[in-house]
């Protein structure tokens, strides 16, 4: 069974095994989250130059096969390459070293496998079929992303403001006021916080 944590990849090194479509997709999410990201495969997609424009140094390439001299003191390994027997290998050697490893084609040989991400900064929502069906995930994001657009950074922040006051002048009433605030619009949300500051 896999057990949801959040775990923190600031600074830390995560290095993605392959260079296609699978592998773009995890590394983007993880520099996303501020973890740096090492790229180990002969070739690679043309997209990963856009992520490196945007990452800079957080995202580096090793242009070579497979090799477990490279995963020595990483942080987190995806093996993300087309070789079933790769990955394997990759997850064999993972074993060896005590080093958590996604393997993109085999959740069974996988120590934490990968959710579908709806990433509003203050809100994360994170959804999984526990690998049975991840295009459902991928479906659930999308239809939460849309219900749940209005939740974003400046939202969750004046609703922080919100929690706050409400805790310290109007404790009578935290969730008739919490549940409130969750039904307005942006600007009415503004013009709560001014009424509870009074
Ligand atoms: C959620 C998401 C996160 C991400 O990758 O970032 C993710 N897969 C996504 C999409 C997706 N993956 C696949 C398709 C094509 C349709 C299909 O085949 O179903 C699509 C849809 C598409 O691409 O549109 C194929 C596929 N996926 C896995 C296998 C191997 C296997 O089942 O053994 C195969 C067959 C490969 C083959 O053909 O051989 C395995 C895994 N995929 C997971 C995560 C983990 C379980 C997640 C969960 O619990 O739900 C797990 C177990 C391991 C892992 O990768 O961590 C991301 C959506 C992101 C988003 O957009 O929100
Ligand atoms: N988990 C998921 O979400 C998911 C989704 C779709 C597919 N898959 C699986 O992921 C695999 C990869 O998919 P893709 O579309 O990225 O494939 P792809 O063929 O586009 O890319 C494979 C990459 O692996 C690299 N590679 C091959 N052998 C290597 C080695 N020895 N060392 C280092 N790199 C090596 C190649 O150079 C290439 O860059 C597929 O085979 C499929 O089984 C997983």
């Amino acid at each position: 069974m896999f057990y949801p944590i959040m775990i923190n990849i600031s600074n830390k090194l995560i290095i993605v095994v392959g260079g296609g479509e699978v592998a773009y997709r995890k590394a983007a999410k993880f520099l996303e989250f501020g973890g740096k990201v090492m790229i180990l495969s002969p070739n690679n997609i043309e997209k990963f130059r856009d992520l490196k424009e945007k990452h800079k140094e957080k995202l580096n390439f090793i242009y070579d096969k497979y090799n477990k001299k490279y995963i020595h003191d990483v942080f987190l390994v995806i093996a993300a390459t087309s070789s079933k027997e790769i990955n394997q290998q990759i997850s064999n050697d993972c074993k060896d070293l005590s080093i958590l490893a996604n393997i993109v084609d085999n959740r069974d040989s996988s120590d934490f496998i990968t959710p579908s991400i709806i990433n509003n900064d203050n809100l994360t929502i994170s959804i999984s079929t526990m690998g049975s069906f991840p295009y459902l995930s991928k479906k659930i994001r999308t239809d939460m992303e849309e219900k749940y657009k209005k939740f974003n950074k400046e939202y969750l922040n004046l609703l922080e403001e919100v929690r706050y006051l409400v805790l310290e002048k109007h404790r009578d009433k935290t969730k008739e006021t919490m549940e409130y605030a969750l039904s307005l619009d942006i600007d009415e949300l503004k013009d709560l916080l001014i009424k509870l500051k009074d």
